[in-house]
């Protein structure tokens, strides 16, 4: 933990392959459950159509980014793809926590090891299983934000994530969307009880 961070407070992760509906289930959460507040990362892939700079994410130049490493700004970063850098800013923890909230992650699966790691108390992680490995590519495909090559990179990544399921609190399969949320919800009101 930084020195200025304030008293530990608590730490929801949500993390999964891309495209396993990590993103579709926080932002269910954060707008069904005043408590928590979602951790904004920082990167340096460019913005969607849609996204909004310090909303979806803080998009930084690669030089903005590696500047940060060396300030020691990030709880965790990685490069997730290559030449793509994504990492969870101490001021966010902090803010959230100062705001007497819970931290909400929407994170690959390395960077929430780190951060189970360093915050063994009081954090939960969720990995999100997709029902099966087509289903995930075609959700990924049909969601139509990747180019080719980024559609096939994170199709490889995603492989390999498959395998990190059991290092994780809690396994929710996202197959019925409805369902999936339902689920979401009574583990984040346990969780926020605990
Ligand atoms: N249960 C579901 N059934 C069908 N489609 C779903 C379901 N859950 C999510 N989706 C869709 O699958 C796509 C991927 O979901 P989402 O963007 O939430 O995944 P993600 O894990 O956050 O991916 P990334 O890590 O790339 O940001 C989206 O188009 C979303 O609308
Ligand atoms: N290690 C980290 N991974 C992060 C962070 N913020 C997001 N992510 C993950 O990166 C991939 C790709 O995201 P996308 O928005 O380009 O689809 C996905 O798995 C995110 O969850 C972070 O701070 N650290």
């Amino acid at each position: 933990m930084s020195p200025e961070e304030p008293a530990h407070g608590k730490l929801l992760i949500f993390t999964a392959p891309s495209g396993a509906g990590k993103t579709t289930l926080v932002r269910h959460l954060l707008a069904r459950f005043g408590e928590l507040a979602f951790s904004v990362s920082a990167t340096t892939r460019p913005p969607r159509p849609g996204e909004r700079d310090g909303i979806d994410y803080h998009f930084l130049t690669p030089e903005a980014f590696l500047a940060k490493v060396a300030n020691d700004e990030f709880v965790e970063y990685e490069e997730v793809y290559p030449g793509r850098f994504y990492g969870t800013l101490h001021s966010e923890v902090r803010r959230i926590w100062a705001a007497n909230r819970t931290v909400v992650f929407d994170i690959e699966v390395k960077g929430a090891t780190a951060i189970k790691r360093q915050y063994p108390e009081g954090s939960l992680a969720v990995f999100v299983a997709p029902p099966s490995r087509e289903i995930l590519f075609q959700r990924l495909r049909d969601r139509s934000t990747e180019d080719p090559e980024s559609l096939r990179v994170r199709i490889a990544r995603a492989a390999e994530e498959l395998a990190y399921a059991d290092r994780f609190d809690r396994v929710l399969v996202n197959d019925d969307l409805q369902a999936a949320l339902a689920e979401a919800e009574l583990i984040t009101r346990d969780f926020l009880n605990s």
